[in-house]
Parts: C-alpha cells; structure tokens; sequence
C-alpha cells in the first residue's frame, strides 16, 4: 500500500481527511475546505479547494474523478475527469465541478443551479501507478498489426 503524505491547510480545519467509504472502495472522498457555500450555475464551472497538499510516492498519480451520485442525481462531473494530480505537485489539490444542467439536458431538463457547502463530498481521488515512456522517433515503419489504421469505431457499434 503505498504511502501518500498529507498537509492539511488551515482552511480544511474541521474536515474529514481523504477516506475510503468502504474496504473495497477504489476511490477516497474529497470534500469541499470552504468557508461560505458556492453555487454553481447551469453550464457554469467552479474550481474548489480541499485544503489538502499532498505528496505522493515516486511512480504514483492521484486521479480525480467524479462522484456517480452527483452526476446521476444533479448533473454535477470534473470538468478535467479523470484530473491529474502528478507526484512532484506540491500545491493544493483542487477539484474543477461544472454544472452540465441545462433546459435540453436529457435527464434534468432544467436550467438547475446546484450549492456546494463546506465539507460536501465532491469527488474522489483514486491512487494509481504510472510509467514513463520514452518516446522515440523512428524513420522506419511502425510495426504492423490486425488493426492498422483502423479506429474511431472501425470494428462496429
Ligand atoms: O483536477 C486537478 C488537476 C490538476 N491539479 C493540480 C495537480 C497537478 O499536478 C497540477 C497540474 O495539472 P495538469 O498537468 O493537469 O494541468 P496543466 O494545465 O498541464 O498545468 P501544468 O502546466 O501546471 O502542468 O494541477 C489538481 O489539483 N486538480
Ligand atoms: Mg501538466
């Protein structure tokens, strides 16, 4: 299990720490280090802090990711889905919520304005492994394959 280091800023007070729901849960709950709430109006976007710094081990991200309950029930996603935290960032994690709720949005069908209030789950950070590559440049080929060229929905619906 690797070991990710967190620093709680003065506004995240009070706060439940990033926690996983339940024992097979993939995602740790962010919550919202606000002081008054934020209303996000249709198709608007806000970018909200957790008041959390974290530092993450070498060859690791943090994924941000919305929460299925939002979306479903309010419209609510991560704009930048799935966000990237990257190891060497040392900044505060922040969460970038847009409001896709509109008159001709096919499940609300309603311009809705939707509040944030301190402490409300936001979305959640899932912990993963990543590589590096390195990319290199070749004049010859790329080597061939079944699929070439094809894509985009090349193998039907
Ligand atoms: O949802 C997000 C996405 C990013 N970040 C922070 C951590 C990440 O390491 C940094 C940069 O993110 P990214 O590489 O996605 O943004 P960029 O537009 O490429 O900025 P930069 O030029 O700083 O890399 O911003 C967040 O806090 N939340
Ligand atoms: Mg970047």
């Amino acid at each position: 299990m690797p070991k990710v280091l967190i620093k709680r800023l003065p506004h995240a007070e009070g706060l439940p720490l990033p926690s996983y729901q339940t024992s097979g849960a993939a995602g740790a709950d962010l919550v919202a280090a606000i002081d008054e709430p934020i209303v996000i109006g249709p198709g608007a976007r806000a970018m909200i802090p957790t008041g959390l710094k974290i530092a993450l081990p070498e060859g690791y991200e943090a994924q941000v990711r919305p929460r299925s309950g939002l979306a479903a029930k309010h419209g609510i996603t991560v704009l930048n889905s799935p966000g990237t935290v990257d190891a060497d960032y040392r900044g505060e994690v922040k969460v970038i919520l847009v409001n896709t709720n509109s008159a001709s949005s096919p499940m609300s069908g309603r311009a809705t304005s939707f509040t944030i209030e301190r402490g409300d789950r936001i979305a959640q950070m899932v912990v993963a492994p990543v590589t590096q590559a390195n990319f290199e440049v070749t004049e010859d080929d790329l080597p061939e394959t079944l699929r070439g060229e094809g894509g985009f929905g090349s193998t039907g619906v």
